[in-house]
């Protein structure tokens, strides 16, 4: 690959540009704080997000987007969802032809309960190559060059080859997959499931609950995935189980440290400052349940999730009715 523009200096996003640098794509990483950017750049680090990784030679990082722009010949976007659609707005006069769009982030819009690739389709049309990257990633772990892997999802098989070809190798593997709904339901749904369990953990639960609630996630994941049109392979794989697992049982999470909070009885208010990084599971857990309503596919552990979110029961109040549901068959 030649160049790659990396939107969004979180930690993901200077996580994903450190592994292309490596790699030995040249990579600029844009984000919109300038003296955040001109601090990046002299100091080859990201001390606010990502302090333990530096920067490889070919990472740049600006605040100038019309110029990173200019210069990559693709783009990858690692912005909160949330803020997706008002970066593709930003950027969409722009891009040059042929640019494809990468997307890293794990979310679904709120209020219009759309998935990454639809964003991306209703704001840029759907003539560019669109890949969705995801899977079991901590971004600390990324940045230190432990071995991880993904999956780079897109209906465009030469463009998910290009985008994980750029990005495998060093211990990082990439793999590639053609359904783009299944990767996003596991990325989107894990997290709200992590909110979960670390209310489960938080509450001093054990380890048998851990296990049931992150089974009994992944079921809600696969129900709602199916019927949206994901494949349960997909559901099973990285992206999904692989990224459930990864986010329910570890404090690097932070959906799941928001779950920790709320069970020491902390407002959504306080958890979220207390973190003072993107809690995805927050906006995007009344969506999937609205998801789950349309699609008329039962998701229990996602309906009490939302209701602690928005304070009408509490934790233990959750958990209670969890436990307290009627026996059924467990392939149901
Ligand atoms: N951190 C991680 O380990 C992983 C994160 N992700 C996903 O990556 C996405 C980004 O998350 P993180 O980098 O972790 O978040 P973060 O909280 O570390 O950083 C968020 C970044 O986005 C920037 N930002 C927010 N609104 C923006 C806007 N409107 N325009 C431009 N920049 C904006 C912030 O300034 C900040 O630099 C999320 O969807 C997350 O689920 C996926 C895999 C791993
Ligand atoms: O998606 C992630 C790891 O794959 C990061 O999870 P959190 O957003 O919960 O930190």
């Amino acid at each position: 690959m030649k160049s790659i523009a990396v939107l969004g200096a979180g930690s993901y996003g200077t996580a994903l540009a450190i592994q292309l640098a490596r790699r030995g794509t040249p990579v600029s990483l844009w984000g919109r704080d300038a003296k955040a950017l001109a601090e990046m750049e002299s100091r080859r680090l990201n001390e606010r997000y990502l302090p333990e990784a530096h920067f490889p030679v070919g990472l740049t990082a600006s605040s100038e987007l019309g110029a990173v722009l200019a210069e990559a010949d693709e783009v990858l976007i690692v912005v909160p969802s949330q803020a997706l659609r008002e970066t593709l707005r930003k950027i969409e006069p722009m891009l040059k032809p042929g640019q494809g769009i990468a997307c890293a982030m794990k979310g679904i819009e709120a209020g219009s309960g759309k998935l990454v690739h639809e964003v991306v389709a209703e704001e840029l049309g759907d003539n560019r190559p669109l890949a969705i990257i995801s899977g079991p990633t901590f971004a600390k772990e990324l940045g230190l060059g432990l071995p991880t892997a993904v999956t780079v999802a897109s209906t465009d098989t030469a463009y998910a080859e290009r985008i994980a070809n750029a990005l495998h190798g060093d211990g990082f593997r990439a793999y590639t997959a053609s359904d783009v709904v299944g990767v996003e339901i596991g990325g989107s749904v894990k997290n709200v499931l992590a909110i979960a369990v670390g209310i489960a953990d938080g509450l001093g639960l054990g380890a048998n609950t851990r296990a049931a609630l992150i089974t009994r996630g992944l079921a809600e994941i696969m129900r709602l995935g199916q019927a949206m049109g994901g494949r349960a392979e997909t559901l099973m794989g990285l992206s999904g189980l692989g990224d459930l697992v990864l986010t329910c049982t570890d404090n690097q999470s932070r959906n799941r440290r928001m779950g920790l909070l709320l069970a020491q009885g902390k407002t959504v208010a306080e958890a979220t400052a207390e973190i003072q990084q993107v809690v995805e599971g927050v906006r995007v857990a009344p969506e999937v349940r609205r998801l789950a309503e349309r699609h008329k596919v039962s998701m229990p552990i996602t309906d009490v999730i939302c209701r602690v979110l928005l304070g009408e029961i509490s934790p233990v109040e959750a958990v209670r009715s969890l436990a307290t549901r009627p026996s059924k068959a467990e392939n149901q």
